[in-house]
Order: structure tokens, then sequence, then C-alpha cells
């Protein structure tokens, strides 16, 4: 694929006796949203892991930027611009929107973040800092809600809220585990607008595990569908979603 960001190549992962991942390869093109789907468990979180770093291939590689990336640490891909959400938001509810967006993402990944918010080495009086910040929750449409704890926000307004504190870091690839899951489906419609603004506006790409295939896929430009930890079919959405392999492999596992 012309302009490919992310490149996992042949990678396989086993748990013991169970192949969760059975010689995958996809390209993701930058700037882009990037969908990954299938039924429960055929290996779209394990995929995720291994691009994150937080879990390793038995065999294959994952390319960033033609980069060997495969054995760095999540911290060191951070450092590169690669950043995973999870499905429940890394948040202080106590803290307030804006503070929240402060709190360098790195932290969390490196040291113990309550450790940083107690101490208050987190708290930054940089001005550029904090405009950046309330350009970012601009941005999200959470701009009005700065002064709030983050605990009055919405589950949806949550993911967002993440979502604006992983940007301050300007990341160049977001990997996000089911960003719409338990949000309403206005508001689900609302967060993939604000991908596709974060896309065309900084560039970001996008690879995303999702479910809800009603509401993403019409916002997605590329989808990797899987089955029993293998690629079944990839494409536009429509052409993806209409591919009996993939009919079969949703209408197989409900049954
Ligand atoms: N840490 C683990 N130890 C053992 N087996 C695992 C582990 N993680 C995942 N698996 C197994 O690997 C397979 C793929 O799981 P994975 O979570 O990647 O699927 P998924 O497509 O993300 O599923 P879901 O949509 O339900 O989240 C499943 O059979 C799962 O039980």
């Amino acid at each position: 694929m012309e302009g490919t960001v992310l490149h996992v190549s042949s990678v396989s992962k086993r748990f013991g006796g169970l192949v969760a991942l059975d010689n995958v390869s996809l390209e993701v093109g930058r700037s882009t949203i990037t969908l990954l789907i299938g039924p429960n468990g055929s290996g779209k979180t394990t995929l995720i892991n291994v691009v994150g770093g937080v879990l390793k291939p038995d065999t294959g590689a994952i390319y960033y930027e033609d980069k060997d990336i495969t054995y760095m640490s999540p911290a060191e891909r951070f450092r590169l611009g690669i950043v995973r959400t999870f499905q429940t938001p890394q948040l202080f509810r106590s803290l307030s929107v804006l503070e929240n967006v402060l709190i360098p993402s790195k932290y969390f990944l490196e040291e113990n973040v309550l450790d940083i918010v107690l101490s208050n080495r987190w708290v930054t009086k940089d001005r550029e800092q904090v405009q950046r910040a309330l350009e970012i929750l601009s941005l999200l449409r959470l701009d009005h809600l700065w002064d709030a704890p983050a605990s009055s926000l919405s589950g949806g307004q949550m993911k967002l809220l993440e979502l604006g504190r992983i940007l301050m870091s300007e990341p160049r690839v977001v990997l996000l585990d089911e960003p719409l899951a338990g949000v309403n489906p206005a508001l689900a419609r609302e967060i993939m607008k604000r991908l596709r603004e974060i896309r065309d506006e900084l560039g970001v790409t996008f690879l995303i595990v999702e479910h809800r295939l009603d509401l993403a896929s019409s916002y997605a430009d590329y989808v990797y569908a899987m089955h029993r930890g293998s690629v079944i079919s990839r494409g536009t959405p429509d052409v993806v979603l209409k591919d009996p392999l993939v009919l079969e492999a949703y209408i197989g596992s409900s049954r």
C-alpha cells in the first residue's frame, strides 16, 4: 500500500496450544482510519497488543515507517509516536478536564502516575502547553467543560478526554480498543467524526478494534476482517462488510 505507516508482516502468536494470530499481515495507510473487525476471539486485541508492544510475537515482524519495532517496549514505541488506549479510559476522575489533558501520557507508561499526580510534578505553568490543551479540547468539543471534574463526563466524553491527553503527545499512530463500547449511538457518531477531523487536521493514523460495525464502518477508510487468528478479508468498508466470508464468520460465531 502506498504511504504505509505501519506494516505487520507474517505475525503469529500462540497462547499455549491456542493459535491467537496465524501468519497475519496487514498494512495501515498513513493518515487513515483503519478498522479491525471480526467475531469474538478472532485475535483483534492480540494484534493490537502486538502492535502496541504489550505482547511480543512468536514469529513475524512489525515495521513503523520501515523501522523494525518488533522488540521495542511500549515506552520506546510511544517515543516514536505509537500510542494505544484501553477499553476503560485512564483518567483521574477528581481532576478537571483540562488537568487530565495536561498530565503527560508518557507517565502512564513509565512511572507510577499516582506518585506524579500527588507530587504535583505534572502541573504545568507553560502557557503554550495550556493553550495547546485548550485547542485540543476545542477540537474534541470539550472546551466548555474544561473546569468540570472528569467524573461528571459521560462514558463517551471520557473516551474523548483520554484521546485529548494522548493528542498532547503528538502521536503519529493511535491504537484504539473499542472506542465506541458502551457509548450511545449519537455520541458514538460524534466520536467517529472527531477521529476524522483529527486524521485530517493533525494527520494522525488510527487503527481501531471495534464491534459496532454499523457506526464505525461509515467513517473508516479501510477495513481488515479477522477470523480465528487470520485475516479473511480486506478493503473498503462497503466491500468487506458484504464479503460472504465475513458474513459467514459472524453468522457462524453466533450459532
Ligand atoms: N493472555 C492470553 N492467554 C491465553 N489466551 C489468550 C490470551 N489472550 C487472548 N487469548 C485467546 O486468544 C484468542 C484471541 O483473543 P483476542 O482477545 O485477541 O480476540 P478478539 O478478537 O479481540 O476478541 P473480542 O472481540 O472478544 O475482544 C482467544 O481465543 C482468546 O481466548
